[in-house]
């Protein structure tokens, strides 16, 4: 009986090892070998029907049809400038701190109002309106006995919104007519951060839920058109461009048929801004304008302005001015300038308000201007 179930044992185990055996041949027949998986690997990679998935990397722009789970969602503009009060530090600590310390002394005689004239003067305020501001708060010391600081410092505050002008529209004109987008031209000299700011509106826009188009008609510049398409791209926004050196107004004009064509709300134009003659820009300037108003009207001409460049930014104010109607102005930088005060000079220089001060090299420092808030920040 032993022997009988010893020998049962040891033919199921030879079985078991034949049939293991055979399955294992059959398997092994169909095997690649290692040269051939390699080539087979490679024909799979190169081979175009079976594409390697594109796996986005987390630091690189989502492509503008990218699902938006990889798409920045920009801050809302509203409460900007009051984040970013501390960044005007330079202007803080000359401008506001140097006029509130003459006005906070007892005895504000002659020598005292030549001195906040000058702190003004310094900080880039102009000639006329520091004239009017000083003249306006001496009056208002000597009517309203005003002896103490705290009433001295309200003072102040008033009268520098009043320089500022509350009353101007600051809003970006970007609605359309009869169902076309807004179109925004964005002007000035190269360096002055005009790139940005149009990368930087867009997300202003987008975060308004907006539909934007880019127009990259800076064709004198290749990596201007680059830079500007990975901004819309962070936000999902195409951008319509050129080839370098080609005609700045067909890039205007193709990126504002884009617009109407995808339903677009806005569509923000890049322009070039070379200074070298004021014929040659106005040519330029007034040709983009004029061919892109062939398909929509521009609904604003943004004039961006490095405050940095304080009278050299005064002087570019007026040639653009001179050869565009410039409707607001964008201030970039301001973080980086004492010189605060260039905001009310280069409004009177162009009878146009500041609608966006740059406070930062952030995507999202880009702030509308208010003006209680900014001298508020000031006097901070
Ligand atoms: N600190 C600071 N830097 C800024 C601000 N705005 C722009 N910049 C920087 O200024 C530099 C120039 O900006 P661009 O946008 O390339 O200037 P641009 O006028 O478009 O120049 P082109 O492309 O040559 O026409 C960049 O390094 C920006 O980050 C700002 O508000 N504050």
């Amino acid at each position: 009986m032993t022997l009988l179930l010893i020998a049962i044992v040891v033919a199921v185990v030879i079985l078991g090892a034949g049939i293991a055996l055979v399955v294992g041949r059959r398997g092994g027949g169909t095997m690649p070998s290692p040269a051939d998986l390699d080539r087979i690997t490679e024909e799979v990679i190169d081979h175009p029907e079976h594409p390697e998935p594109h796996l986005e990397d987390e630091d690189e722009p989502a492509s503008p049809g990218a699902s938006t789970a990889t798409l920045e969602r920009p801050e809302a503009p509203q409460g900007r400038l009051v984040r970013l009060r501390a960044r005007l530090a330079r202007s803080q600590g000359s401008l506001g701190k140097g006029l509130l310390a003459v006005l906070g002394r007892a005895d504000l005689d002659d020598a005292a109002w030549e001195e906040l004239e000058d702190t003004l003067l310094a900080a880039d305020v102009g000639v006329g309106p520091t004239a009017e501001l000083v003249e306006a708060l001496r009056t208002r010391v000597r009517v309203e006995g005003i002896n103490e600081p705290e009433r001295a410092r309200a003072a102040l505050r008033e009268e520098l919104i009043r320089l500022v002008d509350p009353e101007l529209d600051r809003s970006l004109s970007a609605d359309g007519a009869d169902g076309k987008p807004g179109v925004v031209l964005v002007v000035g000299v190269n360096g002055t951060g005009k790139t940005t700011t149009v990368g930087r509106l867009a997300r202003v826009l987008v975060a308004e839920d907006k539909r934007v188009v880019l127009g990259a008609a800076d064709t004198f510049r290749a990596a201007a058109a680059d830079q500007l398409q990975t901004w819309g791209e962070r936000v999902g926004v195409d951008t319509v461009r050129g080839p370098e050196g080609g005609d700045p107004a067909s890039v205007g004009f193709e990126a504002v048929q884009r617009g109407i064509a995808d339903g677009a709300d806005v569509v923000l134009v890049d322009t070039a801004g070379r200074l070298h003659t004021k014929a040659g820009l106005m040519d330029e300037l007034g040709k983009v304008k004029r061919v892109v108003e062939k398909q929509a009207e521009v609904t604003e001409v943004l004039l961006v302005i490095d405050a940095t460049t304080g009278q050299n930014g005064l002087t570019q104010a007026r040639v653009f001015g001179e050869v565009v109607d410039v409707t607001g102005i964008v201030l970039t930088k301001l973080d980086g300038t004492a010189k605060g005060g260039i905001v009310v000079a280069v409004q009177r220089e162009l009878g146009v308000p500041v609608k966006f001060v740059g406070l930062g090299e952030g995507a999202d420092d880009l702030a509308p201007f208010d003006a209680a808030e900014f001298v508020d920040a000031l006097l901070a």
